[in-house]
């Protein structure tokens, strides 16, 4: 039996800001929604106003801004995609509050950074971004100083999560000693080694790499006094988030030669997108490697998060299924198969679920079956009924206090 939706699937709206992969857009239109609107790039102010006033979801990378002031202005939006491992560009309380599930890729790009990393090491170790500006400029500079093997180096992690693993495993193969800093006691791969503490770390280290979220915790974590705690002649590698180094401190240890080059592939302030211009402190250092925000943009990562992603979107808009959403209580659900599916979102507050279950009981509408999560603010109940009393349980439903959206799935 086909679905059938509180609105047919082609009155629901999609929209997927800053390229997401068009492998996304495939698996939508194959399940049948036909309104999927793309945009290359992230918007801002009213142009992101105007684009989602409408939509019921909606799909970003690491640039758009999901403010509450944002999400207030998107009164049909069911569901938001991160098409990435970050959701800090979302507020995701907010998001919850509104009854707004968040779902992201929370793995599909992790080895292309990790990839990216390891070959930043080599890069950074051999000198290899100031050779190669100097030939661009017609200078030669054949000599072996400031150029090092990895083979014994010390690679030390901050963040020791999916990325800061996957990268100690892939600098123990080339011969590299690996430390880490993290804030939870982890289980070290390989030979790596947990140190005491971020100081411990950076003083140990002859690349540094962070790997951390941002919060409000990691927000300039490394500022001058952490890079005076280097080694003279490391490296730097952030492929994290922006905002985690202070990049006036990172310009003035590389000119003060406390650090001997950097890689940074991620900015306080990024582009919107590729029609705008770069700038930064650091264009100025030849032994800076510049990357822009593409630790994570290869084909076979872009194309895994776009499937990923919009199939997370579709289980929740044709089945209700809340599991691995970022901001949300997860509801692993089954098929419905000849029922109406009703969902309903509440605050989470005394008598909710005792006056849901007493108006279907005094209209006569018995329960098939019910699921209930909730969180310290939010429970989210999916009910399903005979299909023939979906429309009353959809009104008697709505009409409970404390509800936040609620809808039909059959
Ligand atoms: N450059 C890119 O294109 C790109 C791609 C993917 C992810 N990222 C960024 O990398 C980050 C890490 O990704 P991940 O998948 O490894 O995340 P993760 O959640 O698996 O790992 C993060 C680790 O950092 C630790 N951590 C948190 N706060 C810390 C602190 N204050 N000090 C030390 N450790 C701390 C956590 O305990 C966790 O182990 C993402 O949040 C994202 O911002 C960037
Ligand atoms: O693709 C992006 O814009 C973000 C990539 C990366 O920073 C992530 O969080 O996954």
């Amino acid at each position: 039996m086909p679905a059938r939706l509180s609105m047919p699937k082609d009155k629901l709206k999609f929209v997927l800001l800053e390229g997401i992969h068009p492998g996304a857009v495939e698996l939508l239109r194959r399940d049948g929604y036909t309104q999927i609107e793309t945009l290359p790039k992230a918007l801002t102010g009213d142009e992101l106003i105007d684009a989602i006033a409408d939509a019921h979801f909606l799909g970003i990378r690491s640039r758009t801004l999901l403010t509450d002031a944002v999400l207030a202005r998107a009164p049909k939006l069911a569901a938001i995609g991160a098409f990435c491992i970050g959701t800090n560009q979302i507020d995701l309380r907010a998001a919850m509050r509104r009854g707004i599930p968040v779902f992201n890729a929370p793995f599909s790009n992790t080895r292309s950074v990790a990839e990216l990393v390891l070959a930043e090491i080599v890069m950074l170790m051999r000198g290899i971004p100031h050779k190669n500006a100097a030939l661009h400029r017609h200078e030669w500079l054949k000599s072996a100083e400031g150029s090092f093997e990895v083979r014994g180096k010390t690679l030390g992690i901050i963040g020791y999560g999916h990325i800061g693993t996957q990268v100690g495993v892939l600098a123990e193969h080339v011969g590299m000693r690996v430390v880490f800093h993290d804030i939870v006691s982890k289980l070290s791969l390989g030979n790596a080694r947990q140190l005491a503490s971020l100081e411990e770390v950076l003083a140990a280290s002859d690349v540094v790499t962070l790997h951390v979220p941002e919060t409000a915790q990691t927000q300039w974590m490394i500022g001058a006094a952490q890079i005076a705690q280097m080694k003279r002649g490391a490296h730097l590698i952030n492929a994290s988030r922006g905002t985690v180094v202070d990049i006036e401190a990172l310009s003035a240890a590389l000119e003060a030669g406390h650090l001997l080059g950097a890689a940074i592939d991620v900015f306080p302030e990024e582009p919107k997108g590729n029609d705008t211009s770069f700038r930064s402190p650091l264009t100025r250092f030849d032994n800076v490697l510049l990357t822009p925000h593409i630790g994570g943009s290869t084909a076979e990562a872009q194309a895994n998060i776009g499937v990923e992603v919009a199939a997370k979107l579709l289980r929740y808009s044709n089945n209700g299924s809340t599991v691995s959403a970022v901001n949300f209580p997860e509801v692993a659900l089954p098929e419905h198969t000849g029922r109406c599916r009703l969902l309903h979102i509440h605050r989470n507050v005394p008598g909710v679920m005792a006056a849901v279950n007493e108006r279907f009981s005094q209209a006569g509408i018995n329960i098939a079956a019910q699921y209930l999560r909730t969180n310290e603010e939010v429970g989210y109940v999916v009910i399903d009924v005979e299909a023939d009393a979906s429309q009353v349980a959809l009104e008697q439903l709505c009409s409970v206090e404390g509800t936040i959206r609620c809808r039909t799935l059959y």
